[in-house]
């Protein structure tokens, strides 16, 4: 019944309820002040008031639930105070609820959107983290937990995303913060903690770059959406953003977020931010919001060792279904240690490359074929380094690199060593001459050419000059 009589002798009407209302609204404004009035309680409607109870109503189940969680008890007390008649006070969802007026030119939306269905929030396989009108981006399938690969330098950026997939929003956990460098698998874990949760259909999950943030909050600006953009956000689960250091420098959109992320931290909802730096280094975010994105956990994905490098390399060649040689993948370990994304790259160029010939993958094609990869990723080698090594290789004494001994069991050696300096360096004939005892270029000259002479007629000798060549660029 619509307003229906609270007790025999005592009636309230239709106007006295909306009249005690009005009261009771302003009374909260002036408690709360105008912004949070604006933000979270423009939008109660008054609904039916029954026996004892008023009840009113929220666009969706998110602001019904901060509403009751933020002003319940006070929205009662002041019911109380205000009419006596009113002793309970009922917040519920009303589909397709309208503003009654608009609210500001930026926040204002005259038509609050009905509230989605859990099973409309919720992902369907393939995992895909989207609520309403494209708000997030999809998750990757192929980013599970089972696809990481684990060791020293993300062990423990694993266990806590580990602990976030199974347990959202525990204490200590909420938010979650990633960081480390480039391509170093921030992106792949947190994929892999909105693929778990939401396996069950049950938990909604919104993941997006920290740039698509902004850009849907100016696109939501400037359609005068900002309201459904904050509910859509508001409405999840589980936020991730991922990059956030895109936001430095853009103060209105770290604003937003800011006020998104207490929304649905307050609310009991868990966020999962990375970034390449640690909450203190993002100089250039605004100093509040630094604070509370470090209050939960923080972990660094530190650079890949030589041991992750060959285990991820072992893992994605298994997958793969192509015999990679174990020489092949050490070699790639030492050439490309920038990050896991250019080492992936590496061996999914050798992997396309042996099926679409159908050849083997040796030591030889993947110099051919990464040719350009490892170019760029060639590390500054010394003259110093190969005189050692190659002094080691032939067993003889560095000094003999200098030394004005002839016998071709020291001249030849030294001879690869100047050849391996003129290759591997880009250090001028004369500038490789002083270095072997004051030489004179047209030594170094004739070295050089008498190397490549001999490496075309003997193969054990090009042999040992090109594993030389890969153990000092390695
Ligand atoms: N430990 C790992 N095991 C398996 N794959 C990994 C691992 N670390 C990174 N990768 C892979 O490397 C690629 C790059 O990782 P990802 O995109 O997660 O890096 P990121 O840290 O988010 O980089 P960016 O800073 O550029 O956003 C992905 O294909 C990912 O699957």
């Amino acid at each position: 019944m619509h307003l229906s009589a609270a007790s025999d002798d005592v009636r309230v009407s239709g106007e006295n309820l909306t009249h005690h209302w009005e009261r009771v609204r302003d009374r909260l404004k002036g408690e709360v002040g105008e912004v949070e009035y604006r933000t979270w309680l423009t939008q109660i409607i008054l609904g039916p008031l029954e026996e004892d109870e008023v009840t009113l109503l929220l666009p969706t189940r998110f602001l019904r639930d901060w509403v009751r969680g933020q002003y319940g008890d006070r929205l009662q007390q002041l019911w109380r105070a205000e009419c006596p008649l009113v002793q309970r006070v009922e917040l519920q969802v009303k589909r397709g609820a309208t503003v009654p007026t608009p609210v500001s030119a930026v926040t204002a939306s005259a038509v609050i959107p009905d509230e989605v269905p859990a099973a409309q929030i919720s992902t369907s396989q393939p995992p895909v983290a989207e609520i309403r009108n494209d708000l997030a981006a999809p998750l990757d399938p192929r980013f599970t937990f089972d696809s990481f690969v684990v060791g020293k330098p993300n062990e423990f950026a694993y266990a806590c995303a580990r602990r976030v997939a199974e347990k959202p929003s525990s204490p200590g956990f909420n938010p979650l913060f990633l960081y480390g460098g480039v391509g170093l698998g921030k992106t792949h874990l947190m994929h892999a903690i909105g693929s778990e949760l939401t396996k069950g259909g049950q938990v909604s999950v919104a993941y997006m770059s920290a740039e698509k943030f902004m850009y849907r909050f100016i696109a939501a600006i400037r359609s005068q959406s900002t309201m459904e953009f904050k509910e859509q956000l508001r409405s999840v689960d589980v936020l991730m953003i991922d990059d956030l250091q895109f936001l430095i420098g853009k103060d209105n959109t770290q604003e937003e977020f800011f006020h998104t992320f207490n929304a649905l931290v307050d609310a009991g909802r868990q966020i999962i931010v990375s970034a390449d730096k640690s909450p203190s280094d993002l100089s250039g975010l605004e100093d509040r919001l630094r604070t509370r994105l470090g209050c939960g956990m923080v972990a660094d994905i530190h650079a890949t060792t030589f041991e992750l490098r060959i285990s991820i390399l072992e893992a994605k060649a298994l997958a793969s279904g192509v015999t990679v040689p174990g020489k092949v993948l050490e070699f790639l370990a030492h050439k490309i240690t920038s990050n896991v994304r250019e080492l992936e790259g590496a061996l999914n160029r050798l992997i396309a490359h042996a099926n679409l010939f159908g050849r083997p993958v040796t030591l030889e094609s993947t110099q051919e074929v990464l040719h350009d990869i490892l170019k760029a990723h060639d590390r500054r080698v010394t003259i110093e380094e190969i005189q050692r090594k190659v002094a080691e290789h032939w067993n003889i004494r560095l000094t003999d690199m200098s030394s004005a001994r002839r016998a071709r069991a020291v001249a030849r050696p030294r001879q690869v060593a100047m050849y391996l300096a003129k290759q591997l360096t880009s250090r001028s004939l004369p500038e490789i001459g002083r270095k072997f005892g004051n030489r004179d270029h047209t030594t170094v000259m004739h070295a050089v050419a008498r190397v490549a002479e001999i490496m075309e007629r003997d193969t054990a000798f090009a042999e040992d000059v090109e594993l030389l060549r890969r153990m000092l660029e390695g």
